[in-house]
């Protein structure tokens, strides 16, 4: 039995059977682009693209700087899909409908998701305008059991207790800074934790400092789910934070963050993170 808010194998199915019939392209490479990130699909050559409204059964984005649109294209020789604008949970979707594109995609064929975000830093070496390459996360919602993959398991998606220990593969965060390294942009890049909270107030002092104790190098509300339903279905997994803000974490300190500042700042390094998705070898296999 599914409980409402539960989607069927048949749902994602239809989803990719009419995105397979109205584009050539067949995909192997999924992008989700972050707050203000959008334009990392203008990269995107020989372009099919649809409104998310025009998709039958996929969500909409309510959120500003989030276009809402599928983007198909040619990237460096592979076939990608681009979402401008992801789905959160703050938005008031179940976790099935803010990972709904994923299992999508995976029906398409893709093999490889890229995940990219905005997020506010904890980590006191980092400074806003970085780029994080994300090792692992903490996934505050599922840890307390809001987790995508609840419910009556779609063995046909993959097992009922996926491991989540190296879900982001270390040969393309390789990749990845090498690939900064010649493009002699290094001293902006990080490697980190990210950590996924509800959201959608941003932090309080207190819960900065807790995050901050517990080793986290980025907090933001997304990516954790999409990861999460990626690796469950067998896809290699690469993620971006965009570090749009420093998360106050001192009672003296009178800055307070706000999501206008964050697409400011996204804007700003979106051509640097353009690059560096567009020409990372994704086929390229070495560790
Ligand atoms: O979609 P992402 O995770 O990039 O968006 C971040 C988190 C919030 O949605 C928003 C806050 O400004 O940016
Ligand atoms: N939770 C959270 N999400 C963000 N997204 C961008 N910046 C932030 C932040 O400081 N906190």
């Amino acid at each position: 039995m599914h409980r409402k808010d539960q989607i069927c194998h048949d749902d994602y199915q239809k989803t990719a059977s009419w995105l397979l019939s109205q584009t050539q392209h067949r995909p192997k490479v999924a992008i989700i682009c972050g707050s203000g990130l959008g334009m990392l699909a203008d990269a995107l050559k020989c372009q099919d693209s649809f409104p998310y409204s025009d998709i039958p059964g996929f969500p909409q984005s309510t959120v500003q700087g989030h276009a809402s649109r599928l983007v198909f294209g040619e990237l460096k020789g592979k076939t990608c899909v681009c979402m401008q604008g992801r789905f959160h949970m703050y938005e008031g979707h179940s976790l099935c409908k803010t990972t709904f594109p994923v299992r999508v995609f995976k029906l398409l064929g893709v093999e490889t998701l890229i995940v990219t975000n905005a997020a506010g830093s904890l980590a006191d070496s980092y400074q806003v305008g970085d780029i994080m390459i994300i090792k692992d996360h903490i996934n505050f919602p599922g840890l307390a059991g809001l987790n995508p993959l609840n419910g009556p398991n779609d063995d046909k998606f993959g097992p009922r207790f996926p491991p989540m220990s190296g879900v982001y593969g270390k040969d393309l965060q390789k990749i990845a800074f090498d690939l900064c390294k010649s493009m002699d942009v290094s001293q902006f890049v990080q490697e980190g934790v990210y950590c996924m909270v509800g959201g959608p107030n941003f932090e309080t002092i207190a819960e900065a400092r807790l995050l901050h104790r517990l080793g986290v190098d980025a907090v933001g509300m997304s990516t954790a789910p999409e990861v999460v339903v990626a690796t469950q279905c067998g896809m290699r997994v690469f993620g971006l934070s965009l570090i749009t803000n420093k998360v106050v974490k001192s009672y003296d300190d009178t800055e307070s963050v706000n999501h206008e500042a964050v697409l400011e700042v996204s804007k700003l390094r979106s051509q640097m993170l353009q690059t560096l998705v567009s020409q990372m070898d994704i086929n390229n296999n070495a560790v």
